[in-house]
């Protein structure tokens, strides 16, 4: 019997810094290594995809790299995920591992379920769960689970009377770990940080190791190769969402997406400003995309979560591409989405 390959599953919350990480992975895997790379993205733009494979390693090669866009990977196991990972299990080159980075909305439950379906388990083990955390959205209150945080939003929030879905996922997300990685340790202080930390460790489950990074700077070895065969374990790694409903699928009734795209902007900085205004205005959790800034010989990539707003030219256009800004929106339901359009456009 030929050794089953081993995969990783990284998961966290929405721009907690999923795809920096797995960027570092392969920019520091192994040399040799053959990596496949199974991207789940909430939305239909593919940005997650296009910045990996704008970043011009050779360990990020294009045809390694899959991507499932139809909604959230914990809703379609059945239909894409299983068949994808048959697809390349079927390959005539085989892969040395395997890496799933879930949408930001992902239950992991039900993927790491799937690991054990007959096609599957026979090849595949899953060889860890990655949490990603974001420190700085912590620190500011956003996905606490502990009572005193909980308190001190409801005293900030006169809107919320229980815990939000948000915070259930996030939950959902931290049992499910094997590791877990404090992400965006340059936005907040030691002590902050600490505190994070503090209640990070009350939710997970005994001996699951926590690791600080910036930018998703972690040691390659500590990632590849813990042998966790998380499948086999699933019962110690409950779910909120899977309790609440006796085992059914999830819908992701609680988020919606959508994505929009303006054939021409009038500047970067008018447009950042106008995105960071659209984001607060209407409550947007995340946004990502590509700009076409006028006169620039490369594209703008533009990240924004919660508040924060970033960006920097990926690589240049291609020729022929069409130069166009397309940007994903992904928000709590309901979205307003004729008014956020609306808020966008004034960036044309
Ligand atoms: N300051 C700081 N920014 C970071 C860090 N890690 C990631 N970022 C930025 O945070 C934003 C989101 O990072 P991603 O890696 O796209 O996050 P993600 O979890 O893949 O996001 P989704 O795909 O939407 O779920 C990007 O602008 C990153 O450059 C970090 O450690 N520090």
């Amino acid at each position: 019997m030929t050794a089953k390959i081993p995969t990783t599953v990284i998961t966290g919350f929405l721009g907690a810094g999923k795809t920096t990480l797995v960027r570092h992975m392969l920019a520091h895997a192994p040399k040799g290594k053959r990596i496949a790379l199974i991207i789940n993205e909430f939305g239909d733009l593919g940005v997650d995809k296009d910045i990996l494979a704008g970043c011009g390693d050779e360990t990020c090669r294009e045809e390694d790299m899959v991507e499932l866009s139809n909604g959230c990977i914990c809703c379609t196991v059945a239909d894409e995920f299983i068949p994808t990972m048959q697809a390349l299990l079927a390959r005539e080159e085989k892969f040395d591992h395997i890496v799933i980075e879930t949408s930001g909305l992902a239950l992991p439950q039900p993927l790491i379920r799937a690991f054990n379906w007959p096609e599957i388990k026979a090849q595949v083990t899953i060889d860890g769960v990655v949490t990603v955390a974001d420190a700085a959205a912590l620190s500011e209150g956003r996905f606490a689970s502990d009572e005193a945080a909980v308190d001190a939003q409801r005293r900030q929030d006169e809107m919320l009377d229980h815990e939000t879905p948000l915070g259930e996922l996030f939950e959902d997300q931290l049992s499910a770990a094997d590791m877990v990685i404090i992400n965006k340790t340059d936005l907040v202080d030691p002590a902050t940080l600490e505190k994070v930390e503090q209640n990070i460790r009350a939710e997970l489950r005994p001996g699951v190791g926590i690791v600080r990074a910036a930018n998703g700077h972690v040691d390659i070895t500590a990632l590849l190769g813990m042998g966790m065969s998380s499948e086999s374990d699933i019962a110690n790694r409950p779910s909120h969402h899977e309790l609440e409903h006796g085992g059914e699928t999830h819908e992701h009734d609680d988020f919606d997406s959508f994505s929009l795209t303006l054939s021409t902007i009038q500047g970067k900085d008018h447009l950042l400003a106008t995105i960071e205004d659209t984001i607060k205005a209407h409550d947007v959790l995340r946004l990502k995309g590509f700009a076409a800034v006028p006169g620039a010989a490369a594209r703008l990539a533009i990240q924004a979560v919660g508040p924060r707003v970033t960006a920097y030219f990926d690589r240049p256009w291609k020729p022929g591409e069409a130069r166009v800004t397309s940007l994903v929106v992904i928000g709590e339901q309901p979205l307003d989405r004729a008014a956020i359009t609306q808020s966008l456009q004034a960036a044309a």
